[in-house]
């Protein structure tokens, strides 16, 4: 049985933070396969009015150009409202049988699950694999997320401060609260402080961002003067 991951996001704009965790998962869960899924309308940034879905669509191309693992799906491109995680999922288990299901997702976002539409589902139907990350991204709610001194308590496993790991095991006992059991493993990888709204206020502030994204999304970025006048 094939052993595929999904990694969902808003990738406005895709940078090295995705990319490492996509890499630590493939190797930490021998992955055959990452499938990117780019969202149309993110349930939680409904309101925000970010890029097109064709120019973040066109960024993820570029970067996972040269890897022989990683695919990009338009599943999401046609949905009509918030392009609910379950929903995509199901129809990537028509699309692709015999498969064994992971969902890659950085701490900010697995704090927010317990939220998601039809959480007990979606979480009976694939694995979690989490990836540290130590600042709260603007997508998050006060209530949601971490303090900023979350580095402040380092445990052997690369990443991981006992913070982040007591973050996740409360998310895995809310979760048991409403009898969903999950299963989840730890990504050991570099935080990386990295986001999207940072490469954002970069090209707004006209700082660089070079070694922030790969080289080819920072050359569209700059070709079509992305990012210049708004968040
Ligand atoms: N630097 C990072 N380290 C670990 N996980 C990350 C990182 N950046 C993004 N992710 C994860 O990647 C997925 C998609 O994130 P998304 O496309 O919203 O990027 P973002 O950087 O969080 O964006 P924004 O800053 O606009 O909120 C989410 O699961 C998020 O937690
Ligand atoms: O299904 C949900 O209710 C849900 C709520 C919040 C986020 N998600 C998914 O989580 C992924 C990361 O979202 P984002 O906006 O942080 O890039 C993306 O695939 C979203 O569709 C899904």
């Amino acid at each position: 049985m094939q052993k595929v991951a999904i990694l969902g996001g808003t990738f406005d704009p895709i940078h090295w933070g995705h990319l490492v965790m996509a890499e630590a998962a493939l190797q930490q869960a021998a992955l055959d396969q990452v499938i990117w899924v780019p969202t149309r309308l993110a349930p939680h940034k409904a309101q925000q009015l970010g890029l097109s879905f064709e120019h973040r669509l066109q960024m993820v191309q570029q970067a996972i150009a040269d890897h022989p693992t990683f695919t990009v799906t338009q599943i999401e491109a046609n949905r009509v409202g918030p392009s609910f995680a379950i929903t995509t999922l199901q129809a990537l288990q028509e699309l692709h049988l015999q498969v064994q299901w992971y969902w890659i997702i950085g701490l900010d976002a697995f704090r927010t699950l317990p939220r998601w539409y039809d959480h007990a589902k979606l979480a009976a139907t694939c694995e979690w694999l989490v990836a540290p990350r130590s600042q709260p991204s603007n997508s998050c709610s006060p209530d949601s997320c971490g303090s900023a001194n979350d580095l402040t308590t380092p445990t052997t496993e690369l990443g991981w401060t006992t913070e982040m790991i007591a973050s996740c095991e409360q998310v895995i006992a809310v979760m048991a609260q409403q009898s969903i059991a999950i299963r989840w493993q730890r990504l050991p990888m570099p935080v990386m402080g990295i986001s999207s709204s940072l490469i954002r206020q970069y090209c707004r502030e006209q700082r660089s961002i070079r070694y922030l994204v790969p080289e080819a999304v920072r050359a569209y970025i700059t070709g079509y003067q992305l990012y210049q006048n708004h968040d």
